[in-house]
């Protein structure tokens, strides 16, 4: 039997920050993954994803510069090429992981899946048993899809199979316009296939305000087909198709035959295949062990839990931080510590950008019920954004009553991302309208749309 100080379940984005604020304290360190290596990020998540999205968004440039009388005749989209791009470009990121790992002692891998036996005790599938005094689980998530989907039988594309696709698809029906559905539904639209998003519910992207929810369904509706609370009544693999069957707008049952079925309908934590049942560790109804965000540690004080594991804000950021603080907390039991944890920030890669910053709107109803204020700024009356062309979409902001306090926002919008950040930054620095609008402003630039909101909600404070 192997005995180690710190065992690390997942060399992930997660894994990898663990492993290496915990080396800082111990040498006695396992990091175990079966691979494949290189994080969800570089191999199939963000990298590849937003490779896809700017070649999208270049043919979209090109098909719309009409509106500024330049003329880009004939556009063609190679499909081979896109994807060959896309992959050429994934596998440096992921090979840069990769050159990062190579610092790591050979002895501190194990490159096989474990199970947990004890609390203290995790087993290979071959019997190899490791005692751990202290374990960090990083196990990353994976999509979840649901039963029905699974009709589509080969012709179902999961996010992963989607970059390894040797060209464009002809067609694809996009399940879930959540996060992963906007992004990649959108960019293989402008990329030239056939797309149709079916939702459940009404949800598209995190978006948790009800007008700036709406706003997005009517902007997205107008590019592709979306129906964010689909009613699809069967769906079949045909021999050469997926044919789905949902209720139309006009209420009667429309078939559609599409050469994939791509499931972006959530993505479950991997903890389920863990053994978790052998531990004394307090699960939540979902089977996920219960932890402190701040420490990252369970409710058997040796055990944490890292990154997409945890359900908690699966994201890479928050996955890398997550997996620096339980590392540290792990190697240093019981001197456990509240790590740093930044304004919540999250960026959706669609046209126009999804941003959510800080507390959700439905948190701050409860919370500061009687003691906020909002206001909503239309980009349609911005002159930068009209200047280029990308004048949709809404921006909200809330603030507190009295002190002014930036407490959350939401947008959807050009450039969002860099508004996004610019909120967040604000916010962790705890500044305040005021504070805000007495920096300054260029012109013509987005900020100034930012501006005239918060003058507005100044009035309301
Ligand atoms: C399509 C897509 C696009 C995304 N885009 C963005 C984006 O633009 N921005 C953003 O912030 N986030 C994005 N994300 C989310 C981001 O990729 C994840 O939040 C992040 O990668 C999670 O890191 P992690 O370390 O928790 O998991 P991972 O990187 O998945 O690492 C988990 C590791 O655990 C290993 N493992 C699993 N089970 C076991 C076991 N039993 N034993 C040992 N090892 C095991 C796996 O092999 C894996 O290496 C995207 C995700 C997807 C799917
Ligand atoms: N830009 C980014 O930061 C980025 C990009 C991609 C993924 N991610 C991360 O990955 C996570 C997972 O992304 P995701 O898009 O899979 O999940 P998600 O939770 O964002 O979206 C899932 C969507 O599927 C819908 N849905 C569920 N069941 C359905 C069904 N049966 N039919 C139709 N729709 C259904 C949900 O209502 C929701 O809108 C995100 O929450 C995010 O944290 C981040």
């Amino acid at each position: 039997m192997r005995k180690v100080t710190v065992a690390i379940i997942g060399a992930g984005t997660a894994g990898l920050t663990a492993y290496r604020a915990a080396r800082k304290h111990t040498d006695s360190i396992l990091l175990i993954d079966p691979g494949p290596l290189g994080t969800t990020c570089a191999r199939v998540g963000c990298m590849p994803s937003k490779l896809l999205i700017a070649a999208a968004d270049t043919a979209w440039h090109m098909r719309h510069a009409d509106m500024f009388g330049v003329s880009a005749a004939d556009i063609q989209v190679d499909g081979h090429k896109v994807m060959q791009r896309v992959r050429r470009m994934r596998d440096r990121f992921v090979g840069k992981v990769l050159e990062g790992m190579e610092s790591i002692p050979e002895q501190d891998m194990l490159h096989k899946p474990v199970r947990f036996i004890s609390d203290h005790l995790l087993e290979t599938a071959d019997g190899q048993l490791i005692e751990a005094e202290k374990i960090v689980i990083a196990t990353g998530s994976r999509p979840a899809v649901p039963e029905f989907l699974q009709k589509a039988g080969k012709r179902l594309l999961l996010n992963d199979d989607l970059f390894e696709l040797d060209t464009l698809p002809e067609s694809v029906a996009v399940f879930g316009p959540g996060v992963i559905g906007l992004e990649l539904g959108q960019a293989l639209l402008r990329l030239g296939v056939r797309v149709r998003m079916f939702g459940v519910g009404g949800a598209v992207g995190p978006i948790g305000d009800d007008e700036i929810r709406q706003a997005a369904v009517q902007c997205f509706s107008a590019e592709f087909p979306l129906d964010p609370d689909a009613q699809v009544k069967e769906i079949r693999e045909t021999d050469r198709a997926v044919e789905v069957t949902f209720i139309h707008t006009d209420e009667k049952p429309l078939t559609e035959h599409f050469d994939y079925l791509l499931a972006a309908t959530g993505r479950r934590p991997n903890v389920d295949r863990l053994g978790l049942d052998q531990t004394h560790l307090q699960l939540d109804d979902r089977g996920v062990p219960v932890f402190d965000p701040q420490t990252l540690q369970c409710s058997v004080e040796h055990i944490f839990i890292a990154g997409d594991a945890n359900n908690h804000l699966p994201l890479l950021h928050e996955a890398a931080d997550e997996g620096g603080i339980a590392g540290r907390n792990a190697a240093l039991l019981p001197d456990v510590q509240p790590g740093d944890r930044t304004v919540p920030l999250a960026v959706v890669f669609s046209d126009p950008q999804i941003a959510t910053i800080g507390m959700r709107p439905a948190n701050i109803h409860e919370q500061f019920s009687g003691r906020f204020a909002e206001a909503v700024y239309d980009f349609a009356y911005q002159a930068r954004a009209k200047v280029l062309g990308r004048d949709r979409g809404l921006m909200k902001v809330w603030a507190e009553t009295g002190s002014g306090t930036l407490l959350g926002a939401e947008i959807l919008g050009p450039d969002a991302e860099h508004l996004a950040h610019l909120l967040a930054w604000a916010m962790q620095q705890q500044l305040s309208v005021s504070d805000l609008l007495a920096m300054p402003y260029y012109h013509p630039v987005l900020e100034e749309g930012l501006r005239s909101l918060l003058r507005d909600l100044q009035t309301r404070l």
